[in-house]
């Protein structure tokens, strides 16, 4: 029945992700589906199905799809027209896309496949079932997989979903934002074990807050800030207009190139 927990899921492009997935899945708790992974990865596949019980790896890429209800397609962008050129996707299958920058359209001619095509943004926090991932168009099965390894937050327009992605895309700044407040303070005197300790600890009180729903994020940034302080200088000295603008130009940027 749709909605139900889904009892086989497939997973095409064993890396990061799909690794992610599959220990979430098996992570205590709630239904545990059988799970078939493709061969590509095959170190990771390998690990995977050694660890973890109904985890088996399949001889090809049909395989996978022939024996799951759902299939998650997890390879690189670039990859994926060699990883599913061929493969026979019937109509009762349930295809999640989640690879960047594919869109819905692109993919269904790939596959050839009446089946439902649902595009999906899972964040390596899956594994420990605490990232929301956002899902387009919004569908029982596939909502239900999702709120499992910590909550799905569908959309029912692409564009959207693809502003969505491009959030995502600024990650890895926010970590090279505090390896350079570390690396400043070291050139400052101060012995890089501390740095990292005190730049992770001010930061991880900052992501603490951020579970307080009640208050919105300029309220936030306002309640850390005393009038004509310390950072209130560094926000208007460097977090100015012309830096937010250029951050908006370049998610405008990874936008369309995403769509
Ligand atoms: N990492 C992340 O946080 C997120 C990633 N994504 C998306 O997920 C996708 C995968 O990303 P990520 O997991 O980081 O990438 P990885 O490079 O870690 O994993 C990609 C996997 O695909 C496998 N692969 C390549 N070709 C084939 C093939 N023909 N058949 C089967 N498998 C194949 C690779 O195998 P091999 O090692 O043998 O080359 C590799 O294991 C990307 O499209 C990305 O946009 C989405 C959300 C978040």
């Amino acid at each position: 029945m749709e909605g139900d927990p889904v009892l086989r899921i497939g997973i095409i492009g064993v890396g990061e992700i799909g690794k992610a997935v599959v220990e979430g899945l098996r992570s205590e708790g709630g239904a545990s589906p059988e799970v078939f992974l493709s061969p590509r990865g095959a170190r990771t596949a390998a690990e995977l199905s050694a660890r973890f019980e109904g985890v088996q790896v399949c001889g090809a890429n049909q395989e996978v799809l022939d024996r799951s209800e759902v299939v998650i397609i997890a390879v690189r962008r670039q990859d994926h027209h060699e990883a599913l050129a061929g493969l026979k996707v019937h109509d009762d299958k349930i295809v999640v896309n989640v690879m960047a920058g594919v869109a819905t359209d692109n993919l269904r001619r790939t596959l050839a496949t009446g089946a439902p095509i649902v595009r999906a943004i899972p964040l390596p926090a899956v594994r420990e079932r605490r990232s929301v991932t956002v899902t387009c168009p919004s569908h029982p099965v596939v909502d239900t997989l999702f709120e499992q390894l910590g909550g799905a937050l569908p959309v029912a327009d692409e564009d959207v979903f693809n502003a969505f992605s491009a959030l995502t895309g600024t990650l890895t700044t926010h970590y090279a934002y505090l390896a350079t407040l570390t690396s400043w303070a070291t050139g400052h005197g101060i012995a890089p074990d501390a740095a990292d300790r005190y730049v992770r600890g001010l930061f991880e009180n900052v992501g603490r807050s951020l579970n307080d729903k009640t208050r919105p994020l300029h309220q936030l940034a306002a309640d850390h800030e005393t009038p004509k302080g310390n950072n209130e200088r560094i926000r208007t000295a460097w977090f100015d207009a012309a830096n937010a603008a250029a951050l908006k130009e370049a998610l405008d940027g990874l936008l369309s190139d995403l769509k």
